[in-house]
């Protein structure tokens, strides 16, 4: 099956074309307009390519021009560049009717390289396409992206050619320090990665969820602040401003990290408001002495280069995050790329000291080596959970099937879409557990209730979508307690800007609310959930970051819906003690390996999976492979 060209796309798989689609495929004739007509290409796909052949002054073939369009399309579902040779794989749903008319990967490759597109006219400088080799084949890009991921590939390599000048005794010294004396004969990864981050301008640590990120970011901190003699500058971002809220809340709470570090979203950090150029760049760089990017596996490829391009070559860089995660909206896997990357040139040696401090049997030595540690050992969640999620990253829907049906395994199971007692008793539990305290307006315990169990669903709409189950979750709640109010709200399934309860007095002590925009006044942020309490004569929303607790008046929230089940995609970097995963009934494109991995590393103690084996096997195998020139060596072909 094709990857993830097909399989990483924003919405379910396309309907049949429409009149007025056909209409909008005007001067598409051959391979491009079957690509157009079998919707492999949609409009905008065709009008940016008949552009940039219009631009670049010279008659373009249809062969090059199905290449370009095919080009764009890879973009628009998350990936950098066309990986020519698997044209036949991405376009293998639509097989039957494009196959014929496809032309062969050599074919397209020649008729690229003698296009005005790739070579450039003689008329004027425009060549919006580049040809590069690779490990993985010929590489078709658009130039606006080549550009950035080359920034990215001779920053990271500029960055690899010196260590930062640091003695090895006073790295052991810090370290000890920081995490206590090491313990003879045991591989303490976070402690690996804090020795290496001190000798290395760039340092990834990745793992999954609970294995202790933020907790060894905070005392990479604290290590490299003492190596600085505390005066270091550090710059602390993540991609949304939910995960840099969180990010603020946990390093605050850990009392090994530096004082006074402040987590702002990467475009604050960049100064990069939405259509203009970032305050910070080539010419004017960052002031930090070491930036940390949590929620890295969010970022896309042109945020990455933009904020390579502005740290200064001594900055230290500390990109953290869950590679198997979904990736960015965007274009880029850029985390992925860099956990998975190869050849190149050789890491340089480690300095005396830190190199025996990196044990020579550890498995992934030479990974740590080129400054990527990934840390496995999971502080949150019950070991089968991690055996499940495990078993899905490395593909293996046999292991998985057979984990989730074994009855020994009680956190992970398996249930029928008509077996659902299980899951109404959690959802009545959930439901009465938020009413009870929300009635009494006690907050802590309404948002413990509030975080013990979550609906997620694959997709938005439909009956196996989060509007369905939103409605069945309200009516069970409704049935086993009338007097509970839930799913009264007249903002059922929209957001309702001026505030929801100036709108309702139907809002009730216990009700689940889901923030679906961000909003600094109230320091709330798209993801956010909440739950209503009473608070003497009125109500309030209650909201938990960290260990604080926030109250807010409800009509300081304009963007909030009842939050009855919520996407898997809105889920990301938020945990709950129990998880209900509904899969769709029959294969989704929309469900991938990334998918139910996320959503089941949402859980902390329980995962119910509801569907079939079927489906869920299929999931597994379905993989989400945004093509890329990062994770090997690329040389351009064309001039
Ligand atoms: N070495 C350790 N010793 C004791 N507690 C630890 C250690 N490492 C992590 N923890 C604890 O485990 C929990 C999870 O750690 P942390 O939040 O850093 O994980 P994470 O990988 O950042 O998770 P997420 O990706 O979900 O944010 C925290 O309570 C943290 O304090």
């Amino acid at each position: 099956m094709s990857a993830a060209e097909t399989a990483d796309r924003p919405a379910d798989p396309r309907p049949a074309r429409t009149v007025n689609d056909a209409r909008s495929f005007a001067g598409a004739e051959g391979a491009l307009a079957t690509l157009c007509r079998s919707g492999v290409l949609d409009a905008a796909d065709l009008h940016i390519t008949q552009r940039l052949a219009r631009l670049c002054g010279e008659p373009v073939g249809e062969v090059a021009q199905v290449g370009a369009a095919l080009a764009v399309r890879a973009v628009r579902y998350g990936s950098t560049c066309l990986a020519v040779s698997r044209v036949a794989e991405i376009v293998g749903p639509w097989a039957e009717t494009v196959s014929p008319d496809l032309p062969a990967p050599e074919e397209l490759i020649r008729a690229l390289t003698d296009s005005a597109l790739v070579r450039g006219a003689g008329t004027g400088p425009l060549r919006p396409l580049v040809l590069a080799s690779s490990a993985d084949g010929p590489l078709l890009y658009l130039r606006k992206y080549f550009r950035q991921e080359q920034l990215i590939r001779e920053a990271l390599m500029a960055r690899e050619q010196t260590r930062p000048d640091v003695d090895p005794a006073a790295v052991t010294e810090a370290v000890d320090d920081v995490f206590g004396p090491a313990e003879a004969g045991s591989v303490d990864l976070q402690r690996v990665a804090a020795q290496m981050a001190a000798v290395s301008w760039t340092l990834v640590v990745a793992g999954g969820p609970g294995t202790g990120k933020t907790y060894t970011v905070a005392r990479i901190l604290s290590v490299l602040d003492r190596l600085g003699g505390g005066s270091v500058r550090i710059g602390l971002c993540a991609p949304t401003g939910r995960a840099a809220a969180q990010l603020q809340a946990a390093v605050s709470a850990d009392a090994a990290a530096p004082a006074s570090v402040h987590a702002v979203t990467v475009h604050s950090l960049l100064g990069w408001r939405p259509g203009s150029t970032p305050r910070y760049g080539r010419g004017n760089k960052l002031p930090y002495d070491v930036v940390v990017v949590d929620e890295t596996s969010m970022l896309s490829m042109t945020a990455m280069s933009r904020l390579l391009d502005a740290v200064r070559p001594d900055t230290r860089v500390i990109l953290v995050g869950d590679p198997h995660q979904l990736a960015s909206v965007e274009a880029g896997a850029v985390l992925a790329d860099l956990v998975d990357r190869e050849g190149g040139i050789a890491p340089l040696p480690l300095p005396e000291g830190i190199g025996s401090a990196v044990p020579a049997g550890l498995a992934d030595r030479d990974r740590v080596e080129r400054g990527v540690v990934t840390l496995q050992r999971g502080h949150r969640f019950g070991g089968g959970i991690a055996e499940v999620a495990g078993a899905i990253n490395r593909g293996d829907a046999d292991a998985v099937v057979a984990l989730v049906t074994d009855p020994d395994l009680t956190e992970v199971s398996l249930v029928s879409p008509d077996e659902l007692d299980g899951v109404r008793a959690d959802v009545a539990a959930w439901g009465a557990a938020m009413s009870s305290a929300g009635a009494l307006g006690d907050a802590p315990a309404a948002l413990d209730a509030l975080d013990a169990h979550r609906v997620l669903c694959a997709h938005r709409d439909g009956s196996w979508g989060v509007q369905g189950w939103s409605r069945r979750v309200v009516d069970w709640l409704a049935e086993g307690d009338t007097d509970s109010g839930h799913g009264r709200s007249p903002a059922m399934g929209s957001s309702s800007p001026g505030g929801v309860w100036a709108a309702s007095p139907t809002a009730h002590p216990g009700e689940p609310l889901l923030v679906t925009a961000n909003d600094r006044q109230t320091a709330t942020f798209n993801g956010d959930s909440g739950v209503v309490i009473r608070s003497g004569n009125t109500l309030e929303v209650v909201f938990r970051r960290g260990t604080e607790i926030r109250r807010l008046h409800p009509t300081r929230l304009a963007d909030v819906v009842p939050l009855y089940a919520m996407t898997i995609h809105r889920s990301q970097g938020s945990q709950f003690d129990g998880v209900t995963v509904v899969l769709p009934p029959e294969g989704s494109e929309l469900l991938t390996r990334e998918l139910l991995y996320t959503a089941v590393t949402r859980a902390r103690r329980h995962v119910r999976i509801v569907g079939s084996a079927d489906v869920l096997a299929a999931a597994v195998r379905r993989r989400v492979q945004r093509a890329s020139g990062l994770r090997s060596p690329v040389a351009v072909t064309t001039p």
